[in-house]
C-alpha cells in the first residue's frame, strides 16, 4: 500500500496537521479552540449578520488561516509557475513521482459509504445561495443542490455573508423569503416556503466554497508576525460553513458535505485534506464525517484525477467534470501556443470533441476504479418559460448530453433550471432503473492518456470555424456578464444560455488567445485588438442602457482581462480588487 509519505510534500513551517495529534495543542470543541492569528471583520455588518460572525466562528477562521494561509500562497504561486511552464512549451503530463499511488491497486476512496444522502446523485441543480434561489432549489426534487459560492455567485460581501444566513436557516428548516412586491407595495410580493423542514426530504446539500485563487477582502487576519491580509475565500466559506452546520446537518440525518473548485494538483487537494482533518478535530466532529467532491476542471489537474482522489480518500465522494472551467484552462494554459491550440468558436466546441470525450471517459474511469462517484457537467443550454420553442431545444440538448453521459458511465449529473430536472432524471432512470449508482461499472476500455488529452487540434478537425459572429458574441456575452457580476449576480441567463463565471472565462480568454495567435476568422481577416476594439463600441453603441448597469465599469474589466498585453488569471480577481475590495 502506498503510503502519503511517497508523494511530494508542500513546505510550510505551519500546516499539515494530523487528525491524531492536532498542531500546537488545539483544544477539542466545546472547549475554547485557540487560534494564534486573529480575524477582524472590515466590511459592514447588516442586521442578522452577528449569527454568523459571531466571535466563536471568527476565531474558527482564524485557526483554519494559522494552520493554511501560508500554504495557500505557496501551493497559487506553483500554479503560476506550472502554467507559465505550459505556456512556454512543455506539456503537462502524469507525474513520474507519484506513478506508485496511480499503480497500486489495493487503495479506495471512502465514497458515498457513512455518508447519508450522498449515494445517489443521479440529478444535481446548482445555483448561489440567496434566500430565493436556495427555497426554489431544495423544492425542486433534484437529488442534490450543489449551494454555490464559486461560479455561480458574485462574491459581493452581503451575498457571502447572506448566503450563508440562508444555509443556516434552510438547514435548521427555517427559511422563508418574501419577493419584492410587483406593483410599489400595493400587492405582496410571492411567499417562498420550504415544502418541509426535514432536510432527509430535501435534495442532499453540498456546499461549493470559492476557489483557492479568491480573497475575501472584508476579513482581514493578522498572523502572529503582526502582518494583516485578506482572509482566503475558500477558508472562510468552508469555515463559516462547516462551523454553523457541520453538527446540524449530522443531528438532521445528512453532513457537511462539499464541492471543491478550481484545483489544479494534488497538493491543493492534500491541502483540503489537511483543513478538514483540523476542521474535524476542533469541533470535535469524527474524522472522514465530511464529504468532498472534487471538480476536475482544470488541465493541469486532469492529469492528477487519481492523486487527487488518493490525498483526499478518508473525504472523497467523488469526481465532477467542470467542462466549462475546464476549457478555459485549456485555453489559459496553451494561450501563447500558437494556431494549433486555438478553439473554434465557444459554441461550436462540444462535449464529443476528442479532447473533451478523453477527458470526461477518463474521469469515469479512474473514479469507478477507486469507488468513487463520477458526476457530470453543465449543459448550458436553458428553457425559456415564455417560449416553448427555446424550451424544446434546450429540452433536446439537455437530453441528448444526459443520455451521452449516463451511457458513458456517469452516477450522475448536473442541471442549472428546475424544469430540466425531469430531462435528466430519465436519462438517468432509463440506464441506473433502481441502481443508486453505477460506480461498480468498470471502463477498463479506457486508454487515454497524454495524447488523448492534449489533441487540442481535434476541436477543429471536423470542420468547426471561428467566425465572425463568434467573436461579437463573445464581446457581448464578456461585458454582459461582467456587468451582471458587478450587479452582484453572478448567474444569468444572456441569449438562452446560462451564463457563469466559467463560461465568461472561457469568452474572454478566447479573444485574448485569439488576438495573440494572429487568428483569421473564416472569412480571412484577422483577430486583431482594434477590430476587437471596434466591435466593442459598436456593441456599446447599441445596448440600451438602464441606471446601475455597472455596463461601463464591466467594460473596464473587459478590456483589463481579454485586450490587454498580459493575460489576467481570473477575470473575477481582477474585478474583486478593482470593484469589490
Ligand atoms: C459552470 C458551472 O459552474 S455551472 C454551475 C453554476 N451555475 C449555476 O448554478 C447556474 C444556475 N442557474 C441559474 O442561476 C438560473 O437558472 C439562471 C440565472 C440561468 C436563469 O434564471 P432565471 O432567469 O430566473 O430563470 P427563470 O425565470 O426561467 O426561472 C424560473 C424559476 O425557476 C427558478 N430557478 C431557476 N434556476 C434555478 C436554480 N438553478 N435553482 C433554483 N431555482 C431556480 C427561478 O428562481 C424562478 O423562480 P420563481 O418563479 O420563483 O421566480
Ligand atoms: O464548475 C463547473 C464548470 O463547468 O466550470
Ligand atoms: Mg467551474
Amino acid at each position: 500500500m502506498t503510503t502519503t509519505a511517497d508523494l511530494p510534500r508542500t513546505q510550510s513551517g505551519r500546516s499539515t496537521g494530523s487528525p491524531a495529534t492536532p498542531p500546537r495543542g488545539i483544544a477539542l470543541a466545546d472547549s475554547a479552540t485557540v487560534a494564534e492569528g486573529t480575524i477582524d471583520v472590515v466590511g459592514p455588518i447588516a442586521p442578522g449578520d452577528e449569527e454568523i460572525l459571531t466571535p466563536q466562528a471568527l476565531e474558527f477562521l482564524a485557526l483554519l488561516h494559522d494552520h493554511f494561509a501560508d500554504t495557500r500562497c505557496e501551493l497559487l504561486l506553483s500554479r503560476q509557475r506550472r502554467t507559465r511552464q505550459i505556456a512556454d512549451g512543455t506539456d503537462p503530463d502524469f507525474l513520474p513521482t507519484t506513478r506508485p499511488v496511480r499503480h497500486d491497486p489495493s487503495w479506495r476512496v471512502a465514497g458515498s459509504t457513512g455518508a447519508p444522502g450522498l449515494s445517489d446523485r443521479r440529478v444535481e441543480i446548482t445555483g448561489p445561495t440567496d434566500p430565493k434561489m436556495t427555497i426554489n432549489a431544495l423544492n425542486s426534487g433534484a437529488k442534490v443542490w450543489l449551494a454555490d459560492a464559486e461560479d455561480a455567485s458574485s462574491p459581493t460581501w452581503a451575498n457571502v455573508i447572506g448566503g450563508q444566513r440562508a444555509l443556516r436557516s434552510a438547514i435548521r428548516g427555517e427559511l422563508s423569503f418574501d419577493g419584492p412586491s410587483p406593483d410599489g407595495g400595493r400587492t405582496p410580493g410571492k411567499h417562498y416556503a420550504l415544502r418541509t423542514s426535514e432536510l432527509t426530504e430535501m435534495p442532499t446539500i453540498v456546499f461549493r466554497p470559492r476557489g483557492w485563487h479568491l480573497f475575501e477582502s472584508h476579513l482581514a487576519y493578522t498572523g502572529t508576525d503582526g502582518s494583516t491580509q485578506p482572509a482566503s475565500g475558500s477558508l472562510v466559506d468552508f469555515g463559516l460553513y462547516f462551523f454553523h452546520n457541520a453538527r446540524e446537518l449530522i443531528t438532521r440525518g445528512r453532513g457537511p458535505y462539499f464541492y471543491l473548485p478550481k484545483l489544479e494538483s494534488h497538493r491543493e487537494a492534500r491541502l483540503w485534506n489537511e483543513v478538514f482533518e483540523l476542521a474535524q478535530h476542533a469541533l470535535d466532529i469524527p474524522q472522514g464525517t465530511i464529504r468532498a467532491t472534487v471538480l476536475i476542471e482544470t488541465l493541469p489537474a486532469a492529469f492528477e484525477m487519481e492523486e487527487i482522489l488518493y490525498e483526499l480518500r478518508d473525504h472523497c465522494a467523488g469526481l465532477n467534470a467542470g467542462r466549462w472551467d475546464y476549457l478555459f484552462s485549456v485555453i489559459k494554459c496553451f494561450r501563447s501556443r500558437g494556431d494549433s491550440y486555438v478553439l473554434p468558436d465557444r459554441a461550436q466546441v462540444t462535449m464529443t470533441a476528442p479532447f473533451m470525450r478523453a477527458y470526461t471517459e477518463l474521469l469515469v474511469a479512474t473514479c469507478h476504479r477507486r469507488g468513487a462517484h463520477a458526476i457530470g457537467g453543465m449543459s448550458a443550454f436553458i428553457p425559456d418559460r415564455r417560449n416553448p420553442e427555446v424550451t424544446e431545444q434546450a429540452f433536446a440538448k439537455v437530453r441528448a448530453d444526459k443520455e451521452r453521459e449516463a451511457g458513458d458511465g456517469f452516477d450522475g449529473s448536473w442541471v442549472a433550471h428546475p424544469d430540466l430536472i425531469p430531462i435528466a432524471r430519465e436519462a438517468f432512470d432509463a440506464v441506473l432503473g433502481e441502481r443508486e449508482n453505477q460506480v461498480d461499472r468498470q471502463r477498463d476500455d479506457v486508454t487515454v492518456g497524454q495524447a488523448e488529452l492534449l489533441d487540442i487540434a481535434s476541436a477543429r478537425r471536423e470542420g468547426a470555424t471561428i467566425t465572425e459572429s463568434g467573436l461579437r458574441t463573445n464581446i457581448s456575452v464578456g461585458v454582459r456578464y461582467i456587468a451582471s457580476w458587478l450587479r452582484g449576480t453572478g448567474a444569468a441567463a444572456l441569449d438562452n444560455l446560462m451564463e457563469d463565471a466559467a463560461t465568461a472565462e472561457i469568452s474572454r480568454s478566447q479573444i485574448w488567445q485569439w488576438m495573440h495567435s494572429g487568428t483569421r476568422t473564416e472569412d480571412g481577416t484577422v483577430i486583431t485588438r482594434e477590430r476587437c476594439e471596434s466591435m466593442l463600441q459598436e456593441f456599446l453603441r447599441t445596448t440600451p442602457r438602464t441606471p446601475g448597469d455597472r455596463l461601463d465599469e464591466a467594460v473596464t474589466i473587459f478590456r483589463e482581462v481579454s485586450l490587454g498585453d498580459e493575460f489576467p488569471p481570473f477575470l473575477t480577481t481582477s474585478a474583486y480588487a478593482r470593484y469589490f475590495s
